[in-house]
């Protein structure tokens, strides 16, 4: 019998999501004889102790009887449980300085970390991840900010809805006027944003129509990755060549900013990847962008006029179109960004919820019945103590250097 166990986010501010809901662990419970989970108490979790509870869940204040520990972000130092197996994000496989304290620690505690971020199906596809609901988020505080700007409708705050459910009851009458979207990417983010489109009843068009036709009605077109870039020496793409060459190409957006009210931008993005404008191209008078949502999030990214993060509670600034500098939102002079890097935390249960269920479907049952599957041991930084073959890059972060 295998002993898992949900542990309290540590990290300040605590973040709100979890691994598994309390109906999640019923059904686990009810379904395998192998394993039983313990959950933490945690008086900031999206599910109460007393959800927990109503599902059968033992909750509990120690923890350290459990096998295997399921958080969401990184576990602090002091508060690692030595020769455990932990699952959270560490943000440690891209040698992020500020985690390097707890990449040692986890080597001298003798523990096995498997990174979500690092679980991935065969063909590189990731299969843990909460991109779906940053894109919902973002989407729609991208259209409540357009709404704010033009006067032309109200949209209510994603947090103050308890669900997805409860917030899609809220777009029932919306009327969005006849405006332009360019939704950028194709992951996980990139469907949360279609799923909004859809939902307030924007129409997808194709990108040539979208650049050459005027709609009496909302619009919105997706830009992927043949639509947005081509190789600067013959203008093809190829999705591969791009992957491993990404500074041999130039980026298409801009005639698509000439042409849109509404950027939602959900693409991946590295510094070798051409932004997708320059700062100065929202001097040109022909610039029609008002409102950007950069899902993407990376200041001074993809889009250059993203100054850095704001907060949930307040999402969006401007950015002034001749000092570019941040400004309040919604001036005539500006244009509006919006920029949160947390903005799954706005639906917390229903983000879990979705995460939960990958977890169950793809990882759980490898994870508990310890065959160690090819899936988990890509995704096994450290093994007791070990740093593994995959992650021997590492082995300098490791050492502290
Ligand atoms: N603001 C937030 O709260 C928040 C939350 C989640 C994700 N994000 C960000 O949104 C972006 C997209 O996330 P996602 O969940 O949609 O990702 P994803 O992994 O689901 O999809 C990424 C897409 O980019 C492509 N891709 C993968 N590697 C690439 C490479 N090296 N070069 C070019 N393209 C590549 C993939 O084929 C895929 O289509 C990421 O930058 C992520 O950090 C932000």
């Amino acid at each position: 019998m295998i002993r898992l166990g949900l542990i309290r986010e540590g990290k300040t501010p605590a973040d709100n999501r979890v691994a598994l809901t309390p109906a999640q662990c019923k059904w686990i419970h009810k379904n395998s004889d192998e394993v039983r989970i313990f959950a933490q108490s945690s008086p900031g979790r999206c599910f109460s102790d007393k959800e927990y509870r109503a599902a059968g869940i033992e909750v509990v204040d120690d923890i350290s009887d459990c096998d295997i520990l399921l958080g969401i972000k990184e576990v602090p130092v002091s508060q690692l449980i030595p020769n455990k197996t932990y699952l959270f994000f560490s943000h440690t496989r891209k040698k992020q300085s500020y985690n390097q304290e707890l990449f040692q620690s986890i080597i001298s505690s003798k523990i096995t970390l498997i990174d979500y971020e690092c679980l991935e199906h065969e063909d590189g596809q990731r299969i843990l991840g909460f991109g779906f609901f940053a894109g919902v988020v973002g989407a729609h505080n991208g259209m409540m900010g357009y709404g704010h700007r033009s006067g032309a409708y109200d949209l209510v705050r994603v947090y103050r809805q308890r669900s997805f459910r409860e917030l899609i009851h809220t777009y029932f009458g919306l009327r969005i006027p006849p405006v332009k979207v360019a939704v950028t990417g194709s992951g996980r983010v990139a469907h949360g944003i279609l799923e909004i489109m859809n939902l307030m009843g924007i129409v997808e068009v194709e990108p040539e129509d979208y650049l050459l036709k005027k709609y009496s009605y909302p619009v919105y077109t997706q830009l992927k990755g043949a639509g947005l870039y081509e190789r600067k020496t013959d203008g093809a793409y190829n999705r591969v060549h791009f992957h491993d060459h990404p500074s041999e190409y130039n980026c298409k957006f801009l005639p698509y900013a000439m042409q849109s009210d509404i950027l939602m931008n959900g693409i991946y993005w590295d510094t070798a990847m051409p932004r997708l404008f320059e700062r100065e191209a929202v001097q040109d008078p022909a610039w029609r962008l008002h409102t950007i949502a950069d899902i993407t999030d990376d200041a001074f990214g993809s889009v250059p006029i993203n100054l850095g993060d704001q907060t949930i509670e307040d999402p969006v600034y401007g950015v002034s179109k001749t000092s570019f500098k941040k400004t309040a939102p919604y001036l005539p002079g500006s244009v509006d960004v919006m920029a949160v890097g947390n903005l799954p935390n706005e639906l917390p249960r229903d983000a879990s919820r979705y995460f939960g269920e990958q977890l169950i479907k793809y990882v759980l049952e490898d994870l508990v019945k310890n065959n160690q599957s090819d899936v988990i041991e890509r995704a096994t930084m450290v093994k007791e103590g070990v740093l593994t073959s995959r992650y021997y890059y590492l082995a300098d972060y490791a050492a502290g250097k």
